[in-house]
């Protein structure tokens, strides 16, 4: 469903210029969901921006079912980290879940249906009425989720949606998505920082490196695909497959760094 061939990116030119990746080559099938991780600053969110067609490549190309995406595709949506920007703070909560629904053409009665049962599936019914800034981060983190999951987007990207949630609620939208990718054909590209919830959630976990960030390796989640907060993570194989992305993530961030001729002493920890 999604081909990425040969994707580089740039930033800057001249003496200037920044290579955030190289080279990455990489299908991702309809219905699968998919998640990167890699150290801080690998250029995630680069490769997520460019799958999404929100910035172009300097090289390479990315299709979605054939076509070239030089541009956003109206059949995806896009949750990106900084999600409280991407709320428009003079509309209520109920027509910013809203807003993509009229500009797709969906009928008016349909459209209140599903914002009414978006809002409901990330426990957001009493907000809708109220604005983006009188919600707390978290919350309006859940209205930029409610309204890609009304939307109903044949793909789904992002960036580290969970970031400021609480546990609880954290767990509840992980198991929303895996609901919603299980109900409809929806392909999931998702980026965390949180391998138990990458091995929990995804059918492939893609580890990328950095400077420049390159695929180093893609692990099939073997786990059985009905998943459980509880047994699922019970499961010694979760434990494996934990232990073996963590392993490969912890040996990224202790390399030395391409180019820079010693061991850097001061690279970030990866938490989990
Ligand atoms: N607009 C930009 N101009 C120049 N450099 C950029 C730009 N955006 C990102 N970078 C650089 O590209 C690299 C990758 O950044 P990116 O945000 O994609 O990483 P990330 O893996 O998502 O980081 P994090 O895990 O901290 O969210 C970083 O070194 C960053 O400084």
């Amino acid at each position: 469903m999604l081909r990425v061939t040969q994707l580089s990116k740039t930033y800057g030119e001249g003496r200037n210029a920044f290579q955030a990746l190289a080279d990455i080559t990489v299908e991702i099938g309809r219905n699968e969901f998919f998640t990167i991780v890699g150290p801080s600053g690998a250029g995630k969110t680069t490769l997520l921006r460019c799958l999404a067609g929100l910035q172009p490549p300097t090289s390479g190309t990315v299709e979605f079912e054939g076509r070239v995406v030089d541009g956003v595709p109206r059949e995806f949506a896009v949750v990106l980290q900084d999600y409280s920007r991407s709320l428009f703070p003079w509309f209520t909560v109920e027509r910013n879940v809203a807003l993509p629904l009229r500009a797709a053409g969906v009928p008016a009665a349909e459209a209140r249906t599903r914002v009414a049962e978006a809002l409901e599936q990330v426990g957001l019914t009493a907000a809708a009425r109220k604005h983006p800034w009188q919600l707390s981060g978290g919350m309006q983190q859940r209205v930029a989720i409610a309204r890609a999951i009304a939307y109903r987007p044949a793909v789904l990207i992002m960036d580290e949606p969970f970031a400021s949630v609480d546990a609880q609620t954290r767990a509840d939208l992980e198991d929303l998505l895996l609901q919603i990718r299980n109900e409809s054909d929806m392909t999931l590209v998702f980026v965390t920082h949180d391998v138990d919830e990458a091995v929990y959630l995804s059918d492939r976990v893609a580890v990328i490196s950095k400077s420049p960030s390159r695929i180093t390796t893609i692990v099939d989640i073997d786990l059985p695909p009905e998943r459980d907060q509880l047994s699922t993570k019970e499961l010694p194989r979760f434990s494996a497959l934990r232990s073996q992305v963590f392993a490969e993530i912890r040996d990224l961030v202790r390399a030395p760094v391409a180019g820079a001729g010693t061991t850097d002493q001061h690279q970030p920890e990866y938490t989990i």
